[in-house]
């Protein structure tokens, strides 16, 4: 099992109020398969994804990626694996205005340890043409696409995504699904994504459905839907 996660808890304590955040979750999700983290705002989508993804620590539980105990890693190792083995992308973007394209993601391939060749994971995302602009001369969807490539081209195990279609429009959050589903089969990543838009669940292959801090549902679907042909 590549991501296996199991009664993990979080609290947040401000003055004298505790805030369960997440309570005993688990989780399974095989190697190149795509998951999907559905739920309510406040449900504890992002800190189940920042655990996974080294950005914060639970209370208890244990999640292993691809055999790494990560809850035992100390801080120099967890943060190893953030910037070796995993890929964020994020609703806003993220890219460092000041920089083209083409530096915004060689910033994140000089100081990966096996990256892909960047021009090749450009034109993976369509934007070889675009490698000398800025973020501000390129469109919501085009920075997205950029985005992608920043996290993809460090070549990390693990791709999480969290509200990536948050801020675009229907077409381009399409185009950007169709983008991450081809970089899936392209590059074999496994996906972790986030998302309050139930149709996107078609695309994956696990669905874990979380409420208050708890998953009440988990889906597996046998067949996946190619994100061209979902619809909502
Ligand atoms: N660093 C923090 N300190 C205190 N409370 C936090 C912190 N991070 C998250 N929380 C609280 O944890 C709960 C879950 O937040 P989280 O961001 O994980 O939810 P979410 O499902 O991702 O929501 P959204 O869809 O709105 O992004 C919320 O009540 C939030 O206020």
């Amino acid at each position: 099992m590549f991501i296996n996660v199991s009664s993990l808890n979080k609290s947040y304590t401000s003055g004298l109020v505790r805030n369960e955040v997440l309570k005993g979750i688990g989780m399974k999700l095989e190697k190149g398969e795509i998951g999907v983290i559905l739920g309510p705002s406040g449900s504890g989508k992002s800190t189940l994804m920042n655990i996974i993804g080294g950005v914060d620590r639970a209370d208890s539980g244990r999640i292993s990626v691809d055999g790494v105990e990560i809850s035992n890693l100390n801080d120099d190792q967890l943060t190893d694996y953030r910037r070796e083995d995993i890929g964020f992308v994020f609703q806003f973007y993220n890219l460092i205005p000041n920089l083209t394209v083409g530096e915004n993601i060689e910033v994140v391939s000089n100081i990966s340890k096996a990256p892909l060749n960047m021009d090749e994971v450009l034109t993976a995302v369509g934007m070889q043409d675009k490698k000398r602009r800025f973020p501000r001369e390129l469109s919501g969807g085009e920075q997205q696409r950029v985005s992608i490539a920043r996290a993809v081209v460090k070549n990390p195990k693990l791709l999480l995504c969290d509200e990536p279609t948050g801020a675009l429009d229907y077409q381009t959050s399409r185009s950007i699904l169709q983008l991450l589903q081809q970089v899936n089969t392209k590059y074999g990543t496994t996906i972790l994504m986030i998302t309050h838009n139930g149709a996107i669940a078609a695309m994956a292959n696990r669905v874990f459905k979380l409420r208050s801090g708890e998953i009440v549902e988990e889906v597996v679907n046998q067949m996946t839907i190619p994100a061209e042909r979902i619809e909502w």
